[in-house]
């Protein structure tokens, strides 16, 4: 096998909204969990973008398994890695991007490396270097409340300036539209001035074109389901890749009982949440309890266990902005995030247990920690339920058949949980 292009995700959400993307221009594209063992049976495949839970941990840790993973997928080929980061730019002063960036460029040889967040298809652009969130700032959007990493400022140059070691310049709007050429000669402008990352605008998906076709010039690029757009294409019109080639996922029915797990707090997930409980039975847990012990993850499986041979249910630890910064005054927000994280993960082992094999996660730590748990090493990309949802079908696992959907807390639409059931069949 040998890969056109090799990507690390930093959360396993972004990673299946890459591999969606990737597939949906086609190239065939595998997904795995963290870097495949030597016994995992590959497809042949154009791309393989390896999910890393790498997004929120120590800097330190979360360079060396990119490195490792960069390591893995060159030695299969890969000319050109992509680093898969949040279209949100979800990091925080110390980390994770900046250093990620730094130690991927010095191990590529790369002068200079592109970044970008943006994704036209689901709102993210960037203008001038700032990144919007719709029709609103990075800093003035949901992102503010994160509970892990909120975002407070849509500047992206002076964002990645504080966590990297190496200079942060722009290639702005106006320079993008004169082309890859003009692309190309400021990158050489920025690069002689010892920049060694460019923050590039993007909106529209014809820029992305115009990025994707400079960014294979170079060994490394950074950034959400946009770049990939752009480089993925690129790669087709330079008949790097055979258009059309997207390997067909088996479409065979799964069945068997359905559940959802909710621990993204954004603001689309609340909705989703709500409109959920029209179509299904949801279950509230109370995060206070989640945290003071096992009993709340019994109460949550006996509860579904008495429903669940009579439809899909859903489980959501989600709550308000003002009642995570209340739970996380009380208890930190990282041991917090872990403890309710790892109750999720708690729960899919006992619904999986008792029989679900179509699951739908919503939140990138949550899906992280829940596909861990289940030891899944991979997905083949099946249907789009939404922009960066793609329906998953898991390979290697020793159980048969399981269909996932893991959704980032931002992406959805408003039925976004019967929306996922009515595609996983
Ligand atoms: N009620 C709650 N209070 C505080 N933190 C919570 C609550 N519910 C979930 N969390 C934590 O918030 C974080 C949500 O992050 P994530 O799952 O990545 O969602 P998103 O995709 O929206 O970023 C996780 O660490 C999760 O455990
Ligand atoms: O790029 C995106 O917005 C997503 O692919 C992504 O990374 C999702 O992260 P979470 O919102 O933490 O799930």
């Amino acid at each position: 096998m040998k890969l056109s292009l090799g990507c690390i995700a930093d959360d396993y959400t972004g990673a299946s909204d890459l591999a969606n993307t990737l597939t949906r221009q086609g190239l065939r594209t595998v997904q795995t969990i963290g870097v495949p063992s030597d016994d995992l049976a590959l497809p042949e495949v154009d791309a393989v973008v390896v999910s890393l839970k790498s997004r929120s941990i120590e800097a330190d840790l979360a360079v060396t398994r990119s490195r490792a993973a960069e390591k893995w997928l060159r030695g299969r080929g890969a000319g050109h890695v992509l680093f898969k980061i949040c279209s949100t730019f979800d990091s925080t002063d110390v980390g994770n991007i900046g250093p990620v960036m730094d130690a991927l460029r010095a191990d590529s040889g790369d002068t200079i490396v592109l970044v970008t967040p943006a994704f036209p298809e689901t709102g993210r652009t960037v203008y001038m270097g700032n990144l919007f969130v719709g029709p609103v700032p990075l800093n003035e959007s949901p992102l503010k409340d994160h509970p892990l990493n909120p975002m407070h400022d849509s500047n992206l140059v002076r964002v990645l300036a504080r966590q990297s070691k190496t200079r942060v310049g722009l290639v702005d709007l106006a320079t993008l539209t004169r082309g890859a050429d003009a692309v190309r000669g400021r990158l050489a402008d920025l690069a002689a001035n010892d920049v060694g990352a460019a923050v590039i605008d993007a909106v529209f998906d014809r820029d992305l074109e115009t990025i994707g076709s400079v960014a294979l010039d170079h060994r490394l690029s950074v950034g959400a389901s946009g770049i990939g757009l752009g480089i993925a294409r690129a790669l087709v019109a330079s008949g790097k890749v055979k258009a059309g080639a997207a390997a067909t996922v088996s479409e065979s029915a799964v069945g068997g009982p359905a559940a959802c797990l909710a621990g993204s707090c954004s603001q689309a997930t609340l909705q989703q949440i709500a409109n959920a409980e029209k179509t299904m039975a949801v279950l509230h847990l109370d995060p206070e309890q989640v945290i003071a012990g096992p009993d709340e993850v019994r109460r949550a499986l006996a509860w579904s266990g008495e429903r669940i041979s009579r439809g899909p249910v859903l489980i959501a630890s989600s709550s308000t902005p003002d009642q995570v910064q209340a739970l996380q005054s009380r208890h930190g927000r990282d041991a917090a995030g872990h403890a309710i994280e790892q109750a999720m993960a708690d729960i899919a082992e006992g619904l999986v247990r008792s029989g679900v094999r179509r699951l739908v996660v919503a939140g990138g730590e949550t899906s992280g920690a829940v596909v861990d748990r289940l030891r899944i090493p991979g997905f083949l990309v099946g249907a789009e339920i939404a922009a960066g949802v793609p329906v998953l079908r898991a390979v290697g696992v020793k159980d048969g058949a399981m269909l996932l959907a893991l959704k980032s807390g931002n992406f959805g639409g408003a039925e976004f949980f019967s929306d996922a059931l009515k595609l996983m069949r």
